[in-house]
C-alpha cells in the first residue's frame, strides 16, 4: 500500500528509513503545516492536521492534492494509475481538526508550525502538555524564536526540540534538527529517524538565532537589500549576478519576494532587539517603507518586484 520506497528514492538522499513514530499531528494549516503534512503522509504517517480556521484547512488540503499530483507526475510518470493511487491514499492519511487539544492526545510527534508569535506558541504548548501523552515529542518549525524559550513553558523539556522544514516543503532536500538545551537523547535520535522517514537530509544545530540557514540567509538578503537601497545595483541585476555568479536558484531579492517582506522585517526586528549591538541585523529603512506601503512580496501582488495576484 505504502510506495514509501520509491518516494524515499526521489526525495531523499537517503534510503528509506523507518520511524518509530507513526501518528503526527501538525498544527497550523498555513504554507508550512500543509507542506510538513503532505510529505509525512506521503512517507506512510498517519496524519492530524489542525489549524484555528476551517478554510485554511480546506485550502490546504486543496493545495496539498495538487501538490501531491506534481510528485506524482514525476515519480509514476509511466504508470498514471499508480500515480493517482498514490495521492489518494496519501491525501487518506491525512484528518483535519479544529481542536489541537483533541488532536495531541493521539500523536507520536507534534510539529507546530503557527504564526511566529512567542506567546501564541507558548499558549498553545501548555495546552498541548496538559493533554498529550507522556511518551508525545513536541517540536517547533520556529524561523528564528529560541527553541529553548518556546520549551519553557512544558514539563516535558526532554522530550522538545526543532524541527525547522524550508519551503517549499514538498521540495527543499534539508531538515534542521535543534536540540535544545534539555533535549534528551532519545528525543533527538527520534526526531533525526522522523526526519529522514519523510525523505529530509537533516542536520544538527544548537538553539542559536537562525539555527544554519537562517543565520547565513538573514545577513545575505539583507545586504542585498542595503545593496539595491544605495542604487550600487538594480534589483534585477543583484539576482541575476547571485544566480549566475554564486549558483543560487533564486536571487536574494527574489527570496526576499518569495518569503513575505513582512516576515523578512518581523524576523530582523525581532533579532535587532534581542542582539541591538550586532549592526549586521539594524533596520533597513527601505524594507520598513515597503512593508508600510503593503509591499510584502509574491503574496500581495508587489514587493522588489511586480507578481499576477493569484
Ligand atoms: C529581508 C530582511 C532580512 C531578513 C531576511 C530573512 C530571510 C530568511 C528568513 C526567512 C524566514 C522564513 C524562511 C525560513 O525559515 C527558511 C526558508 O524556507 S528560506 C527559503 C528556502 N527556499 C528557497 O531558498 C527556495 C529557492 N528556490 C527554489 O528552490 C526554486 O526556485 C523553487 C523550487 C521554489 C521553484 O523552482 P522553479 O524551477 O522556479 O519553479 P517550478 O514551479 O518549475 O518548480 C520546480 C520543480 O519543483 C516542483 N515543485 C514546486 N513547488 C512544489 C510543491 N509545493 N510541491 C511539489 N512540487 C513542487 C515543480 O513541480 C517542479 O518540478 P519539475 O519536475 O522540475 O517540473
Ligand atoms: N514561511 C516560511 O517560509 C517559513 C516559515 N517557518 C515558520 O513556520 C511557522 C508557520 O509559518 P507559515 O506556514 O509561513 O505561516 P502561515 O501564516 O502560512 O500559517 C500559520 C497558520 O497557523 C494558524 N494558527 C495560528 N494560531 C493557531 C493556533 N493557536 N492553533 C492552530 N492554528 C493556528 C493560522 O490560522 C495559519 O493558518 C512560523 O513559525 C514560521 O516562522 C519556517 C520555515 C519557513
Amino acid at each position: 500500500m505504502i510506495q514509501f520506497g520509491i518516494i524515499a528514492r526521489n526525495f531523499s538522499s537517503s534510503s528509506a528509513v523507518q520511524s518509530a513514530i507513526k501518528n503526527v499531528t501538525v498544527i497550523g494549516g498555513g504554507l508550512m503545516g500543509s507542506g510538513i503534512a503532505q510529505v509525512s503522509a506521503q512517507a506512510g504517517q498517519n496524519v492530524t492536521l489542525v489549524d484555528v480556521s476551517s478554510d485554511v484547512l480546506a485550502k490546504a488540503q486543496k493545495s496539498i492534492g495538487t501538490n501531491l499530483g506534481r510528485v506524482a507526475k514525476k515519480v509514476y510518470k509511466d504508470n498514471p494509475a499508480e500515480g493517482e493511487k498514490f495521492v489518494a491514499e496519501s491525501l487518506g492519511r491525512i484528518k483535519t481538526l479544529t481542536d489541537p487539544a483533541e488532536a495531541a492526545k493521539s500523536a507520536d510527534l507534534v510539529v507546530e508550525a503557527i504564526v511566529e508569535n512567542m506567546e501564541v506558541k507558548h499558549k498553545l504548548f501548555k495546552q498541548l502538555d496538559g493533554v498529550a501523552p507522556s511518551h508525545t515529542i513536541f517540536a517547533s518549525n520556529t524561523s528564528s524564536l529560541s527553541i529553548n524559550e518556546i520549551a519553557s513553558v512544558v514539563n516535558r523539556k526532554d522530550k522538545f526540540g526543532g524541527l525547522h522544514f524550508f519551503n517549499p516543503v514538498p521540495v527543499m532536500k534539508l531538515l534542521e534538527v535543534v536540540r535544545g538545551a534539555e533535549t534528551n537523547d532519545a528525543t533527538y535520535q527520534a526526531m533525526m529517524s522522523w526526519g529522514k522517514s519523510v525523505g529530509k537530509t537533516c542536520i544538527t544545530c544548537k538553539d542559536t538565532p537562525g539555527f544554519v540557514v537562517n543565520r547565513l540567509l538573514v545577513p545575505y538578503i539583507c545586504e542585498a537589500i542595503r545593496l539595491f537601497e544605495r542604487g550600487d545595483a538594480s534589483a534585477r541585476d543583484i539576482d541575476i549576478a547571485m544566480k549566475l555568479g554564486a549558483g543560487y536558484p533564486m536571487g536574494p531579492l527574489e527570496l526576499a519576494d518569495y518569503v513575505g517582506l513582512d516576515t523578512n522585517k518581523f524576523i530582523l526586528d525581532g533579532w535587532h532587539k534581542k542582539y541591538p549591538d550586532q549592526p549586521l541585523f539594524n533596520p533597513i529603512p527601505l524594507l520598513d517603507k515597503l512593508v508600510s506601503e503593503g509591499k510584502l512580496g509574491v503574496k500581495s501582488g508587489e514587493g522588489f518586484y511586480k507578481y499576477d495576484k493569484k
